[in-house]
């Protein structure tokens, strides 16, 4: 019965992942459908082929599923974000040349922006440019165009940005026979993305009609000799290579804006540097680069600069998160039972309105979701086999506090912030491949930005003198104390509610 109950609750689960998932699929087809046509081939192609990221087979392994697929969390975060992440960190911009001045906008219409646009920005519900906008905007729309890399972390506005940027330099009345009316090109580094940044592209163009996209993406398959009547692609490298050099549909020379987008995801993905490197070199000398990152490590600042010519620069700093409003607790066991008994006692003794639950396996995951759901709780889980969009489902359903508990492995939660959850627990404690402490992702689990600064509760489940070791090497790491909680005491256990 038990048995039962949690199979029903897993076949719900998974029924309202797909239907939502099936709704976005449908939500595309509608929008693409007014837009253009060529977008709506693409879409149905995305109705068809879902999205094979990240955990996308079946059959696929637990190292694999362990992959830092940044390509599948970036789509997740724009699946599941709602809202600008608002940064109180200053930006800070290096301009090309210093002794020009600088502008920066707290309004839209500073920008003196075409009509439409405008009215496409306020139907969106912007009211005033985001902090990044704020001076990428009036760089990216000066005149003659300016080169931009740009990074500011997944949220901050840079899709709406260089979308607002290039519809503005679009000319609609040109509408060659050929592929030379295209005015922008737009490289996302997988399918996925592309019709992300497309969806942005058609609510921002709402009310230019005139301007049409067009994807260059595998499965949108154009007759030879096609003559692109579309101002804007969007699209992936190899395509939008193979539409310019192989099948000639676009002609890079008629290019004004190249717009780079997820350039740390683009180079995590084998063979798109190159790719996008080819596609730059046939582009025009004054075509404007624009090339987007959500961080900046070396290989991205190095590609960035074989991409950019004389860049303007802008980055913004991430926000910091911090355990200072943390109280973190350890509690030792023996076995995977015992830690499932111990955490029955954290919920017998307080009251955890919303919790997330980190293990190190898909097996322990499922194994423990199904231990809580037959003790009666709400439990949604998220699992590596989930496509990108059920995951995204799964955490809707959790943020609207439709299931309590959130059972997850390291790999399908990263770089997600649940706000609302107030406690955390580690099952299993991360570490890296090598089994050494993995100090960043704890502080992500369970650090807060300023922004989120209420108090939380972290509780690590250790099991062996390893994990022990592991513990104190955190502890050591961020030089905060851990304190021991016996959980056989309740009354202990309520004393850290308070
Ligand atoms: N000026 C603004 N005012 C209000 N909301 C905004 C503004 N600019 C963008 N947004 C909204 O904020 C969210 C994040 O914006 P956007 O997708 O442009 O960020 P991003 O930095 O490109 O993120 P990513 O790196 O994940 O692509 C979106 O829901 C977008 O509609």
């Amino acid at each position: 019965m038990a048995t039962d109950s949690w199979a029903q609750a897993v076949d719900e689960q998974e029924a309202a992942a797909e239907s939502i998932g099936s709704l976005q699929i449908k939500d595309k087809l509608e929008e693409n459908g007014t837009a253009s046509t060529a977008t709506t081939t693409a879409a149905a192609a995305s109705a068809s082929t879902p999205a094979k990221m990240e955990g996308g087979e079946g059959n696929k392994t637990e190292e694999e599923d362990d992959k830092d697929d940044k390509a599948a969390q970036s789509l997740l975060n724009k699946l599941i974000r709602s809202n600008l992440v608002n940064t109180t960190n200053q930006v800070e911009v290096l301009q090309r040349d210093p002794n020009s001045p600088l502008y920066s906008v707290k309004s839209f219409e500073e920008l003196r922006l075409k009509p439409q646009l405008l009215q496409g920005v306020y139907a969106m519900g912007f009211n005033r440019p985001s902090k990044i906008q704020e001076n990428a905007l009036p760089l990216m729309l000066a005149e003659p165009p300016q080169n931009l890399i740009a990074q500011s972390q997944s949220g901050t506005g840079k899709t709406a940005a260089f979308v607002l940027a290039m519809l503005s330099h679009v000319d609609p009345n040109n509408k060659f026979p050929q592929v030379n009316c295209m005015a922008c090109l737009c490289v996302s580094p997988t399918y996925e993305l592309a019709l992300q940044t497309g969806k942005v592209i058609e609510q921002m163009g709402k009310y230019y009609s005139e301007v049409k996209l067009v994807y260059a993406i595998r499965g949108n398959k154009l007759q030879r000799g096609t003559q692109l009547q579309e101002q804007v692609v969007i699209g992936t490298p190899g395509t939008m290579l193979d539409w310019c050099l192989k099948f000639k549909f676009i002609d890079p020379k008629k290019i004004k804006v190249f717009v780079l987008d997820e350039a740390d995801v683009m180079i995590a993905t084998q063979g798109h540097q190159d790719q996008s490197i080819r596609i730059q070199r046939m582009l025009p000398k004054q075509c404007q680069m624009l090339l987007f990152s959500a961080t900046f490590e070396e290989t991205v600042w190095n590609f960035a600069q074989r991409i950019v010519p004389d860049p303007n620069i802008i980055k913004l700093k991430r926000e910091e998160e911090t355990l200072d409003t943390i109280k973190q607790y350890y509690v030792l066991c023996n076995s995977k039972e015992e830690k499932f008994m111990a955490l029955c006692n954290i919920y017998g003794a307080i009251t955890i309105a919303q919790a997330m639950i980190f293990c190190h396996t898909r097996k322990t995951a499922g194994w423990l979701a199904g231990e809580l759901s037959r003790e009666g709780h709400q439990v949604a889980l998220l699992s590596g086999e989930m496509q990108v969009e059920q995951r995204a489902a799964v955490i809707d359903r959790f943020r609207e506090g439709k299931e309590k508990v959130l059972v997850t492995t390291n790999v399908c939660a990263r770089g997600i912030d649940v706000e609302q959850v107030s406690v955390v627990i580690n099952f299993d404690l991360p570490v890296d491949r090598d089994g050494n402490p993995d100090n960043e992702t704890y502080l992500h689990r369970i650090g807060r930005t300023g922004r989120f600064g209420k108090r939380g509760l972290a509780i690590n489940m250790v099991d062996s003198k390893f994990s022990m070791n592991v513990l104190n090497k955190i502890q050591d790491h961020f030089n905060k104390n851990i304190e021991k909680l016996d959980t056989d005491d309740l009354d202990e256990i309520e004393k850290i509610a308070s």
